[in-house]
């Protein structure tokens, strides 16, 4: 039997994509199949930022490549391409942006920014492009949490600015521009406007993900923020505390009530483990984010330990993601992120921008 590009296709129609869960062929990964006698040449295009996983996608469709029978060598490039989905109806995609992430939270304190920040760098180290956009306007922590407390951003115009940088990553804060120590005194529509201006006004470059750091509850400006922003989806931080989890579910209806979808639930300071004695306890309780997932039918996906690591290291403006790489911790948040990522690239594509424009002439 001579080779085909068909029997290649029906090989790696057999090969799962482990972060999918679906096959490379009905995902429409494969690209520039070609073949010159007995070599294979093809692409692999993920739709998510997969750099720690090029080599497992590569050896797994090399496997089942090679093992077709007159094949004599397989040349395969995997490569990643983030491409902007839908948002919610009315909304328009923001300039240099792909896809928004909120992240939010019902009640304060149960540790949405640090999330946010060691996920914006789990992505980043995967190969995307990221930013984060810190829209907790009343407690700015970005600045620190990104070790740039004190900078200002520049203006090359005097209208727009450019976004502050940190770890690869871009971001813009509130906390760049006011003094950290003077308490907001904005009200509702003022703190809004002021929040839209600095995601509107600042010169995202390229990004694939920018991540927004909501603000805590889900009152008058989280609600504005949610139907006026552009939001591909959203991420709930809750711990497992049964105060926090009845807020969340406040988050997760604001967020469907404007046809926003949420992408998944983390759970947050979910079991200390002691430094000491590496003695397990459930400080906030056991299970909550799971089944608030199973109730809304929402993915679940993942928790974060009570764990001093990600306390002092963030709290020092160097969060766990790069402090310690290829530690527990930062392996636990590259795993959400991942996942994160690839429920993003299942959404339907964006295609406000494709559409022809209609020209009704009269005659
Ligand atoms: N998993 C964790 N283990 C230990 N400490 C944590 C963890 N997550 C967050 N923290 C710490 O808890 C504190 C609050 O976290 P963070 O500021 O991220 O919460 P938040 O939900 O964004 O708060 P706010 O609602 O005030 O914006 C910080 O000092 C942070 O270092």
């Amino acid at each position: 039997m001579s080779l085909t590009p068909e029997l290649v296709t029906a090989a790696l129609k057999n090969v799962v994509d482990p972060n999918t869960g679906r096959d490379f062929v009905s995902s429409r990964c494969i690209r520039e199949l070609a073949l010159e006698g007995s070599a294979v040449r093809f692409v692999v295009e993920l739709g998510y930022p997969a750099n720690s996983q090029h080599q497992i996608v590569r050896d797994l469709c090399e496997k089942a490549v090679a093992a077709i029978e007159g094949v004599a060598s397989v040349k395969i490039e995997v490569r990643s391409k983030i491409v902007a989905h839908a948002v919610q109806q009315g909304a328009k995609l923001l300039p240099g942006v792909k896809n928004i992430i909120a992240v939010a939270s019902g009640k304060g304190g149960v540790g949405k920014s640090t999330t946010t920040v060691n996920l914006a760098l789990a992505l980043a180290a995967e190969g995307a492009r990221v930013g984060i956009l810190d829209a907790d306007i009343y407690g700015p922590s970005q600045p620190q949490m990104l070790g740039i407390a004190g900078q200002r951003p520049e203006s090359h115009d005097g209208k727009r600015m450019e976004p502050m940088q940190a770890y690869g990553l871009q971001a813009m804060s509130i906390g760049f521009l006011v003094d950290v120590e003077t308490p907001m005194v904005w009200r509702g529509p003022m703190a809004t406007q002021a929040l839209n201006q600095l995601l509107k006004d600042t010169n995202w470059q390229d990004l694939d993900y920018l991540l927004i750091d909501m603000p805590p509850g889900t009152g008058d400006i989280q609600l504005t923020l949610s139907q006026s922003v552009p939001v591909t989806g959203a991420v709930i931080v809750t711990t497992p505390q049964d105060i926090a989890l009845l807020d969340a579910r406040k988050g997760i209806k604001m967020f469907e009530k404007v046809g926003v979808p949420i992408v998944g639930v983390v759970e947050n300071m979910s079991i200390h483990i002691c430094s000491k004695c590496g003695h397990e306890e459930p400080i906030f309780g056991t299970g909550g984010g799971e089944k608030l997932c199973s109730d809304y039918g929402i993915p679940f996906l993942g928790a974060l330990p009570l764990d001093l690591q990600i306390r002092t290291e963030v709290d020092d403006g160097r969060p766990t993601v790069v402090s310690d790489p290829e530690g527990r911790i930062s392996g636990i948040y590259k795993g959400i992120a991942r996942q994160v990522a690839v429920r993003i690239a299942e959404k339907a594509k964006d295609m406000t921008h494709k559409f022809p424009n209609i020209v009704i002439q009269n005659t």
